[in-house]
């Protein structure tokens, strides 16, 4: 069953509507991690439940509880569970997104206000968010509003699962799909999942993701002083924990991204000559690579080397360091306390509780080595497990026809280097297929300065998100 032959002129027809809908969401700085933002998260809860409800869509937010951050108890935001349609003779889809982001202020190095969408004249929607992944859930909002103003049916029964901790590790969430999975549950009849939340690997080229990477995210803290300290009067007299993080740091992954921690790679089968074949094919090159990290600074010169690096190989990223002096001028001061933050990607079969271990020991191991006198905690703030799906399921079967339909290209398939922590979750919880349909392109900037999502890629994308449903419904099981 074709998407009916009005749908991808209202999509269009309705293009500024769609946009002011993606800068009213934008505008609620949803940040999870920042906890002075928690209530701009629950407000965006509420906002989209709003959106949904006025589609006919029934909802519930769950209540996630609470988590601790930096030593305070805060609550969760909920969950914001959905229905619409439960015709036992039509296939049920679970659309999974986010409504929280990450942090982004102009000093950063915005050229605009980050929550602002701002519509450049080359059809760029700049603004956090945009693409990660506000943009993406306001599609499936765009084709509901499609199926509810013309009075059409859907072609099969949506369940929705929207939350706002996606950025900060699902924290809470995997119970909540567990239990909700349950006989009598709200997940109870679904028959495949459908996640509209990474990138294409270049700009024009659309794929489906059928891998992610997992994650395993740390924090280092050494504690030394009482108080920060004059450099003046303790500099060359005391232990300061800045030197001794930072030798730390220095430890984890070399220059050429070489993760140092032993064991890792002993988890890693090495590419043969027919899975380099896969990486071989795939539309991309070191320039666009390059090009989306606005700098000539690949790892390799092989496109091949540095599409595995992103796909099937473990990375170590150094991220930050809390406590220690960032701002302008030349404070000379010794930071009291500094918390080193890090993170590995894993692929299979690594996973937190098995890589845990063994990050812990060596940064124990080398920070005995420093002989240094100050205190070194090291502490795993959350993780999610690497997936990776069968992408000939009849549910990859209906993302590629739709993207034939809406591009006229065959989709180049693949992993994905980030990570959707729940993806596993559902695809084990509900034992059915769950595909990655990406709305952005590659050089989107999510997580970065100036996040953007391409007009084009916003409309051509409802139009083929809400494809997809109608391909669903044809595709045989
Ligand atoms: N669009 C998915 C995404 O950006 N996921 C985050 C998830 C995460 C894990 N820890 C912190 N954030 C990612 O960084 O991959
Ligand atoms: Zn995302
Ligand atoms: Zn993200």
């Amino acid at each position: 069953m074709p998407a009916p032959a009005d749908f991808g002129q209202f999509i269009d027809d309705h293009a500024d509507e769609f946009i002011k809908r993606l800068a009213s969401a934008v505008a609620i700085q949803s940040v999870s991690s920042d906890p002075s933002r928690r209530d701009d998260v629950v407000k965006m809860a509420h906002w989209l439940e709003a959106q949904l409800q006025s589609y006919g869509v029934t909802t519930v937010l769950r209540d996630l509880g609470t988590h601790v951050e930096d030593g305070h108890e805060l609550p969760l935001p909920p969950a914001l569970l959905g229905s619409i349609g439960s015709d036992p003779s039509k296939k049920t889809v679970l659309i999974y997104g986010h409504f929280d982001v990450q942090p982004a202020n102009k000093s950063d190095g915005w050229s605009t206000e980050p929550f602002e969408l701002t519509e450049e004249q080359d059809g760029r929607l700049v603004g956090r968010g945009s693409t990660d992944d506000k943009g993406p859930i306001l599609g499936w909002l765009n084709t509901l509003q499609y199926h509810f103003e013309t009075k059409k049916e859907l072609p099969v029964n949506i369940k929705f699962c929207f939350e706002g901790m996606e950025e900060s590790g699902s924290i809470g969430l995997d119970a909540l799909v567990i239990k909700e999975g349950q006989p009598g549950g709200w997940f109870e009849g679904v028959d495949c999942v459908c996640i509209s939340d990474n990138y294409w690997l270049n700009t024009r080229t659309p794929v489906i993701t059928y891998g992610l990477r997992g994650v395993s995210y740390y924090k280092i803290d050494i504690t030394g002083p009482a108080r920060d300290l004059h450099s003046g009067v303790f500099g060359g007299t005391i232990h300061e924990p800045m030197t001794d993080l930072v030798l730390l740091m220095s430890k984890l992954v070399d220059v050429k991204g070489k993760i140092l921690v032993p064991g890792v790679y002993d988890m890693v089968t090495s590419a043969d000559a027919d899975e380099r074949e896969i990486y071989e094919r795939l539309d991309s090159s070191i320039a666009e690579i390059e090009e989306a990290a606005g700098g000539k600074i690949a790892l390799s010169d092989s496109k091949v080397d540095v599409l595995m690096g992103r796909m099937r190989n473990p990375s170590l990223s150094l991220h930050g360091i809390e406590g220690a002096f960032y701002g302008g001028g030349a404070k000379t001061v010794i930071p009291a306390k500094v918390g080193g933050k890090f993170s590995l990607r894993l692929v299979p079969p690594m996973t937190p509780e098995n890589i845990t271990p063994l990050v812990t020991k060596y940064l124990e191991e080398e920070f005995a080595k420093l002989g240094s006198k100050n205190t070194l905690n090291v502490e795993f703030l959350h993780g999610g497990r690497p997936w990776v799906a069968d992408m000939n399921h009849w549910n990859y079967e209906a993302a590629k026809e739709a993207t034939r339909q809406i591009y006229q290209v065959e989709p180049d398939m693949t992993r994905e280097g980030g990570s959707i922590p729940i993806t596993l979750t559902f695809a084990d919880t509900l034992g059915c297929s769950v595909v990655l349909l990406p709305m952005g392109r590659g050089d989107d900037g999510a997580h970065s300065t100036n996040e953007k999502l391409d007009k084009s890629n916003f409309l051509q994308g409802s139009k083929l998100l809400g494809t997809y449903l109608y391909e669903l419904a044809d595709v045989k099981k």
